[in-house]
C-alpha cells in the first residue's frame, strides 16, 4: 500500500466528520471554541461622541479661550446640555460631550481660575481626544465571522456589541482506547516485561483546551474479541482514538477488531515520520482515528490529525496547526521517503533538533516547543538555512 501524503490525509479525515450541531452558551463557557455563526453589533460602540481624556469639551475654533466652565459630564452622569458660545464643560474620560463641543483640553493644558479656564499655548486641534459615535463599529456591522477562534478580545468586542452569550458547535466526547499486553495503568506497580501506559494521559493533557468531554475506555489487551468489545463500548462517541497496534506485526490487531466491531477503514499508512501506522474510519456515528503506540509517534500524529479534526468539528474555520519559519542553529541530514517532523527546540541562536528523533523517545520529546517540518527527499539543511516550523 502506498503511503497517503499528510494533506491529503488531513482532507480525507476532515471529509469523514459530521458537522456537530449549534448551541447558545454564555460567553464564559465559549472561550477556546469556535462561533458557529457570525457575530454582528447589537448596538453603537460608542454610543455617542465620547472623551478621551479628563479636561475640557469646548469649541477648537474658540482655543485659547478664555471659557466659562457652564457644566459637568462624567460616565454614567446625567446627559450634558448644549454648550454654548464661550462656554466649557468640564468632563471625565468616558463622558458625553455637548452638543456644540468638538475637541477636549486636558486638564493639564487648563488654567482655572474660580469658573474660568484658559488654554496653554499648545495646539487644540477639532475632534482631538474625541472618540466619535460608531468609530469602534456600529449597529448591525459583522464583528466576527464564522469560524473565528474565541478568546478574550472577541468576549470582550461581544459582549460590548450587546451580546451575553454566543453560538458555537456542542462540545465534542472523546473516547481514548490504549492497546497493548504489556501496558500497565500510571502508578501501578510495573513488573519486568511492563510499562506505564502514558498514551492516554499524554492525550487528554493535548485535549484539555479544546472543547470535549473524554472518555477513558482503559486498557485493552491484544485480543481480537477484547478489542472488538472495547471499539463497541466506545461506539457512542463523536471520535475513538486508539494508541498502539497500528502497526504490521501478529499482535497488532486493531484493524481487524475494528473491521468486526462494524467499522468501515478509509485509510491507512500515512508518508510521515514518525507516525507512518496511522489510521481512520467510520463506525456508525463515530469517527476513529487509530494511532502508533510509540509514545512520540502518538503525540506527533494527535498534533497533526487529532487535535486537528477536534478543530474542525467544533468549527473552527482554521483547523489545522499553522506553521511559521526558523533558522536552523544547526545541520540536519537528508529526508528520507516519509516527510520529516523532527521534535526541536527554539534557542537564541536558531531552532536546533532534539538529540534522539527515535519516536520512543519521550524525554528529548519533552524538551520539544516545535516540530521541525521537511517534505520527503529534502537535501541535507546547513546552519543558517530558514526551515518551516510547527510551534507545540
Ligand atoms: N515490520 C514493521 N514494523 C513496524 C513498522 C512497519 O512498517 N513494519 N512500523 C513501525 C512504526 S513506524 C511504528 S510507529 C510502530 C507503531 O506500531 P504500533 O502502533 O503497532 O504500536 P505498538 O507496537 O503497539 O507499540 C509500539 C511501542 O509503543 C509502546 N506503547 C504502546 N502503547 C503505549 C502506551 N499507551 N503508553 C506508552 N507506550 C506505549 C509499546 O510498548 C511499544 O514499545 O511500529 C513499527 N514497527
Ligand atoms: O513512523 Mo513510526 O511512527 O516512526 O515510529
Amino acid at each position: 500500500m502506498s503511503l497517503l501524503p499528510v494533506a491529503e490525509a488531513q482532507a480525507r479525515l476532515f471529509a469523514l466528520a459530521q458537522s456537530l450541531a449549534e448551541e447558545g452558551v454564555p460567553v464564559a463557557q465559549a472561550v477556546g471554541r469556535w462561533l458557529a455563526r457570525d457575530v454582528r453589533a447589537l448596538r453603537d460602540q460608542p454610543w455617542a461622541a465620547l472623551s478621551a481624556m479628563d479636561g475640557y469639551a469646548v469649541r477648537a475654533s474658540e482655543h485659547p479661550g478664555r471659557w466659562r466652565v457652564a457644566q459637568e459630564s462624567a460616565a454614567g452622569g446625567p446627559l450634558p446640555l448644549p454648550l454654548a458660545p464661550g462656554e466649557a464643560c468640564r468632563i471625565f474620560t468616558g463622558a458625553p460631550l455637548p452638543d456644540g463641543a468638538d475637541a477636549i483640553l486636558i486638564q493639564e493644558n487648563a488654567r482655572r481660575d474660580g469658573d474660568h479656564i484658559a488654554a496653554s499655548p499648545d495646539p487644540l486641534a477639532k475632534g482631538q481626544h474625541v472618540r466619535k459615535a460608531a468609530s469602534d463599529f456600529a449597529t448591525g456591522d459583522i464583528l466576527l465571522k464564522s469560524g473565528a477562534a474565541i478568546g478574550a478580545a472577541q468576549i470582550a468586542v461581544a459582549v460590548l456589541a450587546g451580546h451575553d452569550r454566543l453560538p458555537v458547535r456542542r462540545r465534542l466526547t472523546v473516547a481514548i482506547l490504549s492497546t497493548g499486553n504489556e501496558l500497565v495503568p500510571p502508578g501501578a506497580p510495573v513488573p519486568p516485561g511492563s510499562l506505564p501506559s502514558s498514551n492516554a494521559p499524554m492525550l487528554a493533557a493535548m485535549l484539555a483546551g479544546p472543547p470535549c468531554d473524554i472518555v477513558d475506555i482503559g486498557i485493552v489487551a491484544d485480543d481480537l474479541p477484547a478489542l472488538a468489545t472495547a471499539f463497541e463500548r466506545a461506539k457512542d462517541a463523536d471520535i475513538i482514538v486508539s494508541t498502539g497496534g497500528a502497526s504490521v506485526g501478529d499482535h497488532d490487531l486493531v484493524r481487524p477488531a475494528f473491521d468486526k466491531a462494524g467499522g468501515a477503514l478509509d485509510f491507512w499508512k500515512i508518508r510521515m515520520r514518525p507516525g507512518k501506522p496511522l489510521m481512520a474510519g467510520r463506525m456508525g456515528n463515530a469517527l476513529f482515528l487509530g494511532l502508533p503506540g510509540n509514545p512520540v509517534s502518538a503525540f506527533v500524529t494527535a498534533t497533526l490529525f487529532l487535535l486537528p479534526l477536534v478543530r474542525h468539528m467544533s468549527g473552527a474555520a482554521d483547523p489545522l496547526p499553522r506553521t511559521a519559519q526558523a533558522r536552523l542553529a544547526s545541520a540536519l541530514p537528508q529526508v528520507g521517503e516519509r516527510d520529516d517532523y523532527l521534535r526541536a527546540y527554539r534557542g537564541a541562536g536558531g531552532v536546533v533538533s532534539v538529540t534522539s528523533q527515535d519516536s520512543a523517545a519521550t524525554a528529548a520529546l519533552s524538551l520539544a516547543d516545535c516540530l521541525i517540518v521537511r517534505a520527503a527527499g529534502s537535501p541535507p539543511a546547513a546552519p543558517g538555512d530558514i526551515v518551516s516550523i510547527l510551534p507545540l
